[in-house]
């Protein structure tokens, strides 16, 4: 069910008036819906039941601590790719024993924080981290339970700065390399293996690569048994898709059904890394218009949102849908570029959107729970929008806006000399 719909002309979360929240806590400004989070995170284990499984959100996708907290209520393990993400989940009350850790470059002390904190799984990117993994955790006394991410050159069909799976990518092992790599880590004494893990790319709205991939995890799971190698966990990543126009993604249900078909009687352990498909179409990006600028082949809408708060549309042409928080019947329809104060011809939320405009109008850009604040800059000394969480009908301040002194504190000026 969506939770941001029309109540008498005006855009709501859930109960609450958007238009009132901008009134009271100015604009640009994040809000995010608490049961729109829980009903995302919930498809999964919904889905996957009585078979076993962990659903470690993707933190990377919205790593607010109310946001991380309302996922740890519902059971939600974390997927973390860095020692702020892990500190942050922590700090939100998350349970480090459902922490899986992910990323390329995972360095010595935050791996010597995670074995101290007792994470789960190391979701182990190379040869190279291997090694220091083990060395890391045998200096400490301890064992370090890896799982190999395995990148199993398949095509996503997604855009190519969000497809993470081919041989071309940085991320993982390569699937043929795996059964050698496997057999060293299962030598090394700080390590003991415990899964398989692949992510192949994000916004997928097809089953189709996902299972792909499966497949050939299956085959590297039976030579690894041939090994002696014995998986007790098949992580499968993220990157289940979201609509953010006309695409009609897969569901969770749909996806993890034909998972489960898949895997028939082999009943491993499942884990998901789901961030997109959790945190996107539970948030939104509120913005005002400042001026209208008219020109004879093009109208602006100069807003007070930019690219530093929200950078998909500049990085990836991403498109977002654009809202008007309260329907305008005064103004024209006219067809606007929506761009920012920020000093760069990219920096637009939106291009070519028909709407009637008036200087003051509030607008709403959808599916911007994810991937949204946690990719905002202070480019151009802009400090960082405030977020809301809206639970039911009360509304709750979950960051305050940054302040401009917050902006330079650390920096200092050269003693005079
Ligand atoms: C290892 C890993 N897991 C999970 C995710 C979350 O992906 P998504 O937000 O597409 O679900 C990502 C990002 O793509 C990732 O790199
Ligand atoms: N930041 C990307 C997704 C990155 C996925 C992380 N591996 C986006 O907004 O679409």
């Amino acid at each position: 069910m969506p939770m941001f719909t029309y109540q008498n002309g005006v855009l709501h979360a859930e109960q609450v008036s958007l238009a009132a929240l901008a009134s009271q806590h100015g604009t640009p400004l994040y809000v995010y819906s608490r049961t729109a989070l829980e009903q995302h995170f919930n498809a999964y284990t919904k889905a996957l039941g009585e078979w076993p499984h962990l659903v470690c959100y993707a933190v990377k996708a919205n790593s607010n601590l109310a946001v991380l907290n309302v996922l740890a209520q519902q059971g939600a393990g974390f997927d973390i790719v860095s020692l702020g993400e892990l500190e942050r989940v922590l700090a939100a009350g998350g349970d480090p024993k459902k922490i899986v850790f992910s990323g390329v470059g995972k360095q010595a002390h935050e791996m010597a924080r995670a074995l101290e904190v007792g994470v789960y799984c190391f979701n182990v990117e190379s040869e190279a981290e291997l090694e220091r993994l083990s060395a890391v955790a045998t200096e400490r006394g301890q064992v370090a339970h890896v799982s190999l991410r395995v990148n199993p050159d398949v095509d996503a069909q997604t855009h190519p700065y969000i497809s993470t799976g081919l041989k071309d990518n940085k991320f993982g092992v390569d699937i043929n390399e795996a059964p050698r790599v496997y057999a060293k880590a299962a030598s090394l004494p700080g390590l003991e293996v415990k899964g398989v893990d692949c992510h192949i790319g994000s916004q997928l709205t097809e089953i189709r690569p996902f299972l792909d991939a499966l497949d050939r995890l299956l085959v590297l799971i039976d030579t690894l048994a041939e090994q002696g190698i014995i998986i007790e966990h098949l992580d499968l990543g993220g990157g289940l898709g979201v609509q953010y126009r006309d695409e009609t993604p897969a569901s969770a249900e749909e996806y993890i059904a034909a998972v489960k078909a898949r895997l028939g009687e082999r009943r491993f352990k499942l884990i998901f890394e789901p961030g997109r498909s959790v945190a996107a179409n539970a948030g939104v990006f509120l913005t005002r218009v400042e001026y209208l600028k008219l020109n004879d082949h093009k109208n602006f809408a100069i807003i007070d949102g930019a690219m530093n708060d929200l950078i998909r549309p500049a990085l990836y042409s991403a498109w977002q849908d654009i809202k008007p928080v309260v329907e305008n019947s005064d103004a024209p329809l006219r067809t606007y570029d929506l761009v920012g104060p920020v000093c760069e011809t990219g920096d637009f939320l939106g291009k070519n959107r028909d709407l009637a405009l008036s200087e003051g109008d509030l607008l709403a850009v959808m599916s911007a729970g994810a991937y949204g604040f946690v990719m905002a800059s202070n480019y151009n000394t802009r400090g960082r929008a405030a977020e809301i969480m809206v639970d039911g009908t009360q509304a709750h301040v979950v960051r305050e806006r940054e302040t401009i002194a917050s902006l330079y504190a650390g920096e200092s000026v050269l003693p005079a000399n």
